[in-house]
């Protein structure tokens, strides 16, 4: 795996005329997973899209080495293709060979959904999916937004296994979110201690 570090330094986020937090500094090297936790609208997903570079920092910087997965609410999977369609699409852009795409798919039980259009998956099976995609890409930073929301047990239980797995191969995961999520080694950091 590629090198893998994220460093924040002294970040804050303003979110329309709201500074949402400010003096957030922290820092994940390889092997390390940390979830921010707090309520809804504290800023979790306004982080990780800072962190993604997906929008500006306030203030502050953030250093990253690696290239980046980002899962969140809205899988970037073609609505009008069928699934298997929609992952092979991800597959050819990503690199990644046939053979991992399709342990991914099987381990995320979706090889009897490849015929299902995107738009009929339930939340549940489109999270699944978007996990497949997100092994596949085989980024070390792997950011991820609510990634237990709309998924059942065994589905939790297999999605905490494999950000467990990413870390132990030296991958890095960024969590944010409000439900418990069970990682040996785990970090925690409340959002709401740096409420602006
Ligand atoms: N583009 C934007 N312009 C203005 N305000 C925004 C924008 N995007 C988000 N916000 C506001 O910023 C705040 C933080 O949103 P964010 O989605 O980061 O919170 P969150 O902690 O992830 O919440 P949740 O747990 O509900 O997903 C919210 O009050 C939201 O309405």
């Amino acid at each position: 795996m590629q090198e893998a570090k994220i460093a924040i330094r002294d970040l804050a986020c303003r979110r329309g005329d709201r500074v949402l937090f400010r003096g957030l500094s922290l820092a994940l090297n390889a092997g390390e997973a940390l979830q921010v936790a707090g309520g809804n609208g504290i800023g979790k997903s306004s982080l990780l899209r800072i962190v993604a570079g997906l929008a500006p920092a306030f203030a502050g910087t953030v250093e990253r080495e690696g290239a980046i997965g980002l899962v969140d609410e809205r899988p970037a999977l073609d609505t009008s293709h069928a699934l298997g369609d929609a992952l092979a699409f991800w597959a050819r852009i990503d690199g990644t060979s046939e053979n991992a795409a399709q342990a991914a798919r099987d381990r995320l039980g979706l090889a009897d959904l490849l015929d299902v259009p995107v738009r009929y998956l339930s939340t549940g099976q489109k999270k699944r999916a978007a996990l497949a995609r997100l092994i596949g890409q085989a980024a070390p930073l792997w950011l991820l937004d609510e990634p237990l929301n709309g998924l059942d047990v065994h589905a939790v239980e297999l999605t905490e296994a494999i950000v467990a797995e990413h870390c132990a191969g030296g991958g890095i995961a960024l969590v944010a979110s409000h439900q418990p999520f069970r990682v040996e080694g785990l970090q925690r950091l409340a959002l709401a201690d740096y409420a602006a």
